[in-house]
């Protein structure tokens, strides 16, 4: 077994020297690769070294843009970060094709965030009722010194409301707090005003004269934290137009075309196999926008899915439908995003991505990658139901398949000329570079 006391303190170099002697048999050309990934730059190597603990190296993803997403009237490049290919493409070829057609509109529906003190109490509810109620003020003002600032750019504590879960848990209630963190996604300042709200319940426990000896005795603070189901912070994307406006390259009949797209979209409402798959369609376009911004992919997936099975069963985020001659399609989305905080103000290339967006609020984020997302939708579910899938995908992912058998120039020159006209698969290719190479 291959347990280590004190990993932590070692320095980056012995940490690598004792994971090659473990793992790699001391292999120097591990060594080497984990080093190759260092930046050149010892001060920028240094701070990716702090974003995390144990770190021995850096782990690339590519950066790629998206031009041409036109949201209420302004025109953004949209930096997304993700490994998977032919999503950038897709993106960029739904924001060009509603470019031509009014572009996306998205709103902020609400910006509300929620955070739970978690605890056990085994006695009247009616004098807990009055306990809470009685300590307001006191959750208030024993948190001044955390929301003062907040409170200044129009954020803070929106709420504090007891909840009784006894029916589900013996003796279980919660502090259900909301709250506005403005332009942070606000798990800092959430966990903190909640852990004050504990330390109030603690310490004021005693001091309640309702409550017998045994109710002060058996309140029991669990635990506190933010919660990542934001249901009330919520962003809609939009689209909409005249069916025989949809006409172009690959449409060309819009109205079997728009028929098809609200099947497909009815489909996932209804099919949980195909919800998921959907939405995954959906994430990848939020995602990579989520990792460009430097914001937390975790917290946001979490609260997503959560969200797509609100109402107890797991369905589409998306929606689509006809009205007379004008073809819709739209999606709400629970977004509790940052453009401060985190690494926003660390990350250089998530400062560059901030810059690119021109530097937008919390609000303008929720609005971009909601966008992301629809026409992320939008360009997968074209796809499907018109050329089907595998031909965009795999001419997208031709080159890795290329570069996975080290394909030369000229190898590569042969097999895109090859497969111009024809949809790429693994074996096609693999057949034709080995007769290539007979
Ligand atoms: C792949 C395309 C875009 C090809 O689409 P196309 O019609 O062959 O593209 P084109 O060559 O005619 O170019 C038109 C535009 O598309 C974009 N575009 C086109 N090629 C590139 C490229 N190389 N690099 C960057 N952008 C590209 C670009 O905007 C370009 O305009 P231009 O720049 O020329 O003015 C299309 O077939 C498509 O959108 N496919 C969908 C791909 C997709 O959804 N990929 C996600 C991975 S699959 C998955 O994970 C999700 C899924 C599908 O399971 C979800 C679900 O089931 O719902
Ligand atoms: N369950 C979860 O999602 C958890 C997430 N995290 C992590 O917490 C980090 C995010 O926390 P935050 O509190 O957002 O970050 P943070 O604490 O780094 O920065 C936010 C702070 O920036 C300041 N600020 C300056 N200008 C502001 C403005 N215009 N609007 C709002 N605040 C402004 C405020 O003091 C605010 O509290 C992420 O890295 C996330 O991964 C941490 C714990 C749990």
């Amino acid at each position: 077994m291959n347990i280590v006391n004190g990993f932590s303190k070692l320095t980056k170099q012995q940490k690598i020297n004792w994971l090659v002697e473990t793992y790699f048999k001391n292999d120097q050309t591990v060594v080497q690769l984990l080093k190759l990934y260092w930046n050149s730059n010892e001060e920028l190597q240094k701070l990716h070294d702090e974003f995390i603990e144990n770190t021995i190296t850096n782990f690339y993803l590519p950066m790629g843009i998206a031009p041409n997403f036109v949201i209420n009237g302004k025109t953004y490049t949209v930096p997304m970060v993700i490994e998977e290919s032919s999503v950038v493409a897709a993106a960029s070829n739904a924001a060009k094709f509603w470019s031509k057609r009014g572009g996306f509109k998205a709103t902020v529906l609400s910006t509300e965030k929620i955070g739970n003190v978690h605890f056990m109490f085994g006695g009247s509810k009616h004098n807990l009722v009055q306990f809470i109620e009685k300590l307001q003020p006191v959750f208030r003002s024993r948190t001044a010194n955390i929301t003062r600032n907040m409170e200044k750019r129009g954020g803070g504590i929106l709420s504090i409301v007891l909840k009784d879960k006894t029916a589900e848990l013996k003796n279980y209630y919660q502090l259900h707090a909301t709250f506005d963190t403005k332009d942070s996604m606000g798990a800092n300042f959430i966990n903190s005003c909640l852990e004050e709200f504990a330390n109030v319940l603690r310490e004021e426990v005693s001091n309640f004269d309702l409550f017998t000896t045994e109710e002060k005795e058996s309140l029991q603070i669990v635990m506190s934290i933010l919660s990542n189901y934001v249901p009330n912070c919520l962003v809609r994307a939009e689209v909409s137009s005249k069916i025989s406006d949809l006409k172009s390259k690959e449409i060309e009949n819009p109205q079997e075309f728009a028929e098809k797209f609200v099947q497909a979209v009815r489909i996932a409402e209804i099919e949980t196999y195909r919800a998921v798959t959907h939405n995954k369609g959906i994430m990848n376009g939020v995602d990579a926008v989520v990792l460009a911004t430097g914001n937390d992919f975790r917290a946001i997936e979490a609260g997503v899915h959560a969200f797509a099975a609100k109402d107890g069963k797991y369905t589409s985020l998306s929606h689509a439908e006809i009205v007379g001659d004008e073809f819709r399609f739209w999606m709400d989305l629970p977004l509790a995003l940052g453009t401060v905080g985190g690494l926003t103000n660390l990350h250089p290339m998530v400062k560059f991505a901030m810059k690119l967006l021109e530097k937008p609020k919390a609000d303008d984020l929720m609005q971009i990658i909601a966008v992301a997302g629809l026409a992320q939708n939008f360009a997968a579910i074209k796809s499907l139901t018109t050329t089907g899938i595998q031909k965009g995908h795999m001419k997208m992912h031709l080159m890795n398949i290329l570069n996975q058998f080290n394909a030369s120039a000229d190898e590569k020159t042969a097999v895109l000329q090859h497969f111009a006209e024809k949809t790429v698969s693994h074996s096609a290719v693999v057949d034709f570079i080995e007769r290539l190479r007979r």
